[in-house]
This record gives C-alpha cells, structure tokens and sequence, in this order.
C-alpha cells in the first residue's frame, strides 16, 4: 500500500471529472449478439381455438369460439386455402412455381417472393404459429387454470419462477456462444419480464444458470410489457457508454401462462380473446457493448440514440392487474388507431433531439409486432413501402405477439435478412433498396401508453464480407 503522503498527492493530482472521463466509453453503445428462444410446444393458429377451448373446457360456448377464430382467421383466406389444396394436388410437378404464383396474387410484397411459402389462415391477426409453455399436460396438471375466478396466482408464480429464467437461458446461452467471449466477462444484467413475480427474481437464477461472475451487475424490468425489451436495450446502452469496457446482457423472458384462462360465459370483455389470439411465449437475448475488441466481437448495429414518448391521455388504454386467478388485461379498440396517431411526434421527438431530419422511407424498421393491424396503420401513417415492416411480420407470423421479447426477434429477423443480401448479393431492383439502409428505428409500445425509440446504425460486422 502506498504511504500516506503519497496517497494525498494522488487525490490532489486527480479530479473526479478526470475519474469520469476515464469511466466513459469512446465509441456507441453496440449490440454484439442476439439470440432468441421458445418453449416447445408449437401450435398453428387454425388449431388454437379448438386446442383453447377444449382445455379450458369451454366447448359448451361456441358463440365465443366464433368469436375468438373471427378475431384472428379470414374467411377469405380459409377458402383459398381450400382452393389452393386443390390446385396443388392437380398440379404437383409445379409445387414451388404454384407457390410463387399465389403468393404474387396476394401481395405484391417482395418478401413473398423470396420466401416460397403456403398462404395460411391466421391472415386476419397475421399470424400463424405460436410457441406456449401451456400445454395439455399443464392444464391436466392445473385444471384451475381454465377459471379465472378460482385462485391459482400460487401456482402460476411458482412454475413461472423456474420456467421464465429457464426460457431466458436458453437464448443467453446462444448470444453468449455467438458473442465468443466467456460468460464471466458479462459485467451487467438487465432481465425484462412482466411474467415472473417472485424475489429472488429470475435475473438471479439466470445469472446462476450461465455463471456469471458475482460482482454481476443485475437489474430486473417489470410489467413494462410489450416495451420491456426496448427499455432493457436503452438501459443497455446507458450502461455500456458509461462504464468502459462493460459488457451487458440483456434477456427477456415471457410466458403468457399468467394470463391464460378460459372465456367466461355471457362474456362481453373480449379482453380474454384478444389476448389468446394475440400472445405467444419466447424469450430473447442481447449482448451490448461499447468500443468492440477487435477480431473478437463483431458488431452487429450501433445504437445511436433512445427515448421514451408518452402519448397524452392514454393512461387507460392498455392495462394489466394480478388476480387471484391470474393476470387480466385490457387492451383498448382504438389502441392501432391510437400509436398510428401518435407515431410521427415520438418520432420527432427522437430525431428532433438529435437535430436530424430523416425520411421514413429511407430507413430500416423493427417495430413491435403488437398485432397485425398495428403494422398496418403505422406504415400507413408513415407513407412507408409495402414490405418495409416485413421483419416485424415475419415475427408476428411465426411466433405471434411475446410481448417485451418480440423487438429483440425483430432485430434477429433483420440481422438475418441483412446476412442472406450480403450473401446473394442485390437480388431484384429498387424493393431491395430499403433493406440495405443502414440507418433505422427500434420501437416498442406498451402500457402508458409508452412509446419507446432506438435509433439504429448497421455496423461493421453485418457490412461487406
Ligand atoms: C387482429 C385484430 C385483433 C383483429 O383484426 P381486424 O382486421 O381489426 O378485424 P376486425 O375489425 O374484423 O375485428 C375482428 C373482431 O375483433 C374485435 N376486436 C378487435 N380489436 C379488439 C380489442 N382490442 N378488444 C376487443 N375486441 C376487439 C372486433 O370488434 C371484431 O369483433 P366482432 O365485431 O365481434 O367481429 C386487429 O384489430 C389487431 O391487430 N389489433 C391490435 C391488437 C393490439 O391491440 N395489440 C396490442 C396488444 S397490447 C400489447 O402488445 C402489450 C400487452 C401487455 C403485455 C404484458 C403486460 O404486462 C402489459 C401489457
């Protein structure tokens, strides 16, 4: 140890502004890895009412079921499916030509095209699988599940606090793979969930399950919802720019069991349906970091800047209570109408604060896939091209709407799309154009209603080869 006399020379030389300039980070906050994770069961949505309604024993309601499959199936779409079975047995040397053909007929969107897949059902919420942690066995395990007036937030909480961490692991263990460096240089961890509601919570366990060192910096997000993963991501980004050298994961973790329970007869709140035909389970992880470590981590996108709108009168617009019989939401009618409203002032007020004017068609877009319509009006108020939110679509088509996890799907979904165009290379004409942007905006809505932005920049890693 230093001798006294020198110990006070020391404090007079250094100033805690040169302490703080020695903490900052030079570069941007960066993600560096992303990965993502569901439970196993995977249920298409033509076969969710029937699967619904049977475990919940709710059969006896069909007035409910049509309701539920009127929310989230086009009837349109049923009957070109059936015509489209026809054609195709007719016609099976011709099997991916035919697919091409009836997807140009549906869309002119170019994603169609690259994809060759089957039109599907779920056309109305546009979706058409979820993952769930409810299954039959849990149910035959839990009957108490299917009655929201019976009390089982006991046993709701208990399986949530092993399964939301559990879930969580899994995609931190591949971004962790994918990022190259040990678990142990993770320096902070920022654990999002509106699903686990037990202390020590699930960014305890996490950090057990992964080995994290124990001076691991943990903080746990709560009933943010659907903006969870964006707020964790902001946070992420304050962390890793103020403190250098630090290393953040960022996991989400949601399991819609808190909520799922049966309709209840002579229900009028279509609450209930809304939600089980909206929600699906997964859990997302991201590794952010400032100043990446050369031919170590490869950086994926730079967050340039965040912020936090919230829209005037709406307090009441989407809202979540625990219960005794598990979590109720609501989720108001005009609530698409609402962000679509909204949505040109929380992005001025993010790129008014930068000082920069930006043209919504040149950038690339990772919204929230809250539901179909709320795509649709969003680039509709945006005047954006058909196909600029096709990540986000992917992700509602395929996992339906996991709450705060599903930003950091969307964001795994672009980085995807941007590796198999650095591939191929410009594969058709100017719809292409857009996706290669290297600028775009991150956002997320959830109770408040709260509006959350990241703006985001390509980096080296997803650039050239
Ligand atoms: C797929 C929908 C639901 C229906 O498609 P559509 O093209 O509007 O179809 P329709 O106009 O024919 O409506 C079909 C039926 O659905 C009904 N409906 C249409 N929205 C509604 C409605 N919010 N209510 C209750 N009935 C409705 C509508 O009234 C109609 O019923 P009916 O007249 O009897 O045929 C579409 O409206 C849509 O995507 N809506 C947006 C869904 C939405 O608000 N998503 C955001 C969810 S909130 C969120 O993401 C976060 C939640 C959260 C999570 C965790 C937390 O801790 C906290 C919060």
């Amino acid at each position: 140890m230093a001798p006294a006399h020198h110990q006070a020379a020391a404090a007079t030389t250094v100033t805690t502004q040169d302490i703080r300039r020695a903490q900052r980070a030079d570069g941007p906050a960066t993600v560096l890895a992303i990965a993502t994770a569901n439970p196993e069961t995977r249920r298409s949505q033509d076969e969710y009412a029937d699967f619904y309604f049977r475990v919940t024993k709710s059969e006896h309601l069909p007035q409910l079921k049509e309701k539920l499959e009127r929310i989230y199936v086009d009837k349109f779409y049923i009957n070109t499916v059936e015509l489209y079975a026809m054609y195709n047995f007719i016609l099976e040397s011709h099997y991916k030509l035919l697919y091409l053909f009836w997807d140009s007929l549906q869309s002119s969107n170019f994603e169609n095209f690259l994809q060759i897949r089957k039109p599907h059902q779920g056309k109305k919420s546009g979706i058409e699988n979820r993952y769930t942690y409810v299954n039959d066995e849990v149910m035959k395990a839990h009957p108490e599940f299917s009655d929201r007036k019976l009390p089982s937030l006991d046993a709701r909480v208990e399986i949530a606090s092993n399964a939301v961490p559990e879930l969580a692991a899994a995609a931190a263990s591949m971004a962790i793979a994918e990022w190259g460096r040990p678990a142990t240089d993770i320096t902070h961890l920022i654990f999002s969930t509106y699903s686990d509601l037990k202390a020590p919570s699930s960014d305890r366990r996490l950090a057990s399950l992964l080995g994290l060192r124990h001076t691991v910096c943990r903080t746990i997000l709560s009933l943010h919802g659907c903006y969870g993963g964006c707020r964790a991501l902001q946070l992420a980004k304050e962390l890793a720019e103020n403190n250098r050298g630090a290393r953040v994961l960022v996991a989400c973790s949601e399991i819609s069991l808190i909520a799922f329970y049966g309709p209840e007869e002579g229900c009028t709140d279509t609450d209930t349906l809304v939600a089980h035909a909206l929600f699906g389970d997964g859990s997302g992880a991201v590794i952010v970091g400032a100043d990446p470590v050369d031919a170590v981590e490869r950086p994926l996108f730079e967050m340039a800047f965040a912020s936090q709108t919230t829209v005037p009168d709406s307090e009441g617009a989407i809202t979540v209570q625990h219960k005794k019989g598990g979590m109720e939401y609501h989720i108001a009618r005009g609530l698409p109408e609402m962000l679509a409203g909204n949505i040109k002032r929380c992005l001025a007020d993010a790129f008014g604060a930068i000082g920069v004017a930006a043209r919504w068609k040149d950038l690339f877009w990772a919204v929230h896939p809250g539901g179909r319509r709320i795509l649709d009006l969003i680039e509709e108020a945006l005047g954006l091209d058909n196909g600029a939110m096709a990540a986000s679509r992917q992700v509602l088509r395929e996992y339906g709407n996991m709450s705060g996890s599903t930003v950091i799907f969307v964001l795994n979904e672009l980085r995807r799309r941007r590796q198999v165009l650095r591939e191929y290379g410009n594969m058709s004409g100017s719809t292409v154009i857009f996706v290669l942007n290297d600028w775009g905006a991150l956002m997320a809505f959830g109770p408040g209603i709260t509006a959350e932005t990241i703006l985001l920049r390509v980096a080296s890693g997803l650039k050239g080869n």
